[in-house]
């Protein structure tokens, strides 16, 4: 059974070199999670009291702003952070994504990074052997594959973990937004496969600054804010109290379709205007 079950979990940050002296006078930001300056060493307090379940089937959008808590949370719910307090029981094989690059060494061939990358993410080498091919033509970078990474471009590289990524079968896909380095088109196709990718995981968690990106691959979502999470619901719901209005708004009839989504009846009757 796939499951994440987080209770009260906290993860605080203690920062040893900051000069708490200028640290106390108060700066008001938006972004970021809370700094403590109460003890000697500065704690940031990334993740504040955070308690979620998580089921097969649940396909959950992280949002937020810059520093909200949502990459802490995405390595909390792969296991990487401990909670500092309260607890993280995570059942099912976790494939973690949050750089595509991670995990890429420079001085061997895209081949072997393929096999590498995937052993990386919970698979075997068997299992990678057999599906190396579709990922080599996914890529369309031919001769390239026998070459060292380094001579890729960022681009190329991008699109070869992505082939990688997208091959595997996680019972847990934890997904890290950082797919903006590809064109247009290649993007297109990634799309396609990255759904049926969300379609063979048991859970998806997704953290991304784009609607478009969240609709296609979620169908709830979790709101955090300074390190809390302040709301769950259904995608639009959450998006609607993140953003202040409704993100069916700005979306094209043409993509409503494409998401099978009903258009907003206000926006509809006055003509699209509000
Ligand atoms: N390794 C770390 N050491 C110290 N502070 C950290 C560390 N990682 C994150 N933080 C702090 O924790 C808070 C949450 O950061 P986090 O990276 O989780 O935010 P985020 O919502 O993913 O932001 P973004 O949208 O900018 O990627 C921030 O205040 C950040 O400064």
């Amino acid at each position: 059974m796939v499951s994440i079950d987080v209770h009260n979990a906290y993860v605080d940050f203690p920062i040893f070199d900051a000069k708490t002296r200028s640290m106390k006078k108060k700066v008001l930001g938006k972004v970021g999670g809370k700094i403590g300056t109460e003890t000697k060493v500065p704690i940031i307090e990334a993740l504040h009291d955070v308690t979620l379940q998580l089921r097969e089937g649940d396909r959950v959008g992280l949002v937020g702003h810059n520093g909200a808590g949502k990459s802490t949370l995405l390595r909390l719910l792969s296991g990487i952070y401990e909670p500092t307090r309260g607890s993280a029981k995570i059942s099912g094989k976790i494939a973690p994504v949050f750089d595509l690059g991670i995990g890429m060494d420079p001085e061997i061939s895209g081949l072997e990074n393929i096999l590498i990358r995937g052993l990386f993410l919970g698979m075997t080498a068997k299992q990678m052997e057999a599906r190396v091919d579709d990922i080599a033509e996914f890529t369309e970078l031919g001769d390239y594959l026998q070459m060292p990474l380094r001579t890729y471009s960022t681009g190329m590289r991008v699109r070869l973990a992505l082939g990688v990524v997208t091959s595997i079968d996680p019972e847990i896909l934890i997904l890290d937004e950082g797919i903006g380095a590809v064109d247009a088109a290649f993007l297109n196709k990634a799309k396609d496969r990255l759904k049926a990718l969300v379609k063979r995981s048991g859970i998806l968690v997704f953290a991304s600054h784009s609607d478009e990106f969240l609709f296609e691959l979620c169908d709830s979502a979790i709101w955090m804010d300074e390190g809390h999470v302040k709301q769950r619901g259904s995608l639009r719901d959450v998006l609607t109290g993140y953003k202040g209005r409704d993100p069916f708004e700005n979306m094209s009839q043409e993509t409503l379709e494409r998401f099978g989504l009903e258009p907003d009846p206000v926006a509809t009757t006055n003509g699209g205007q509000g």
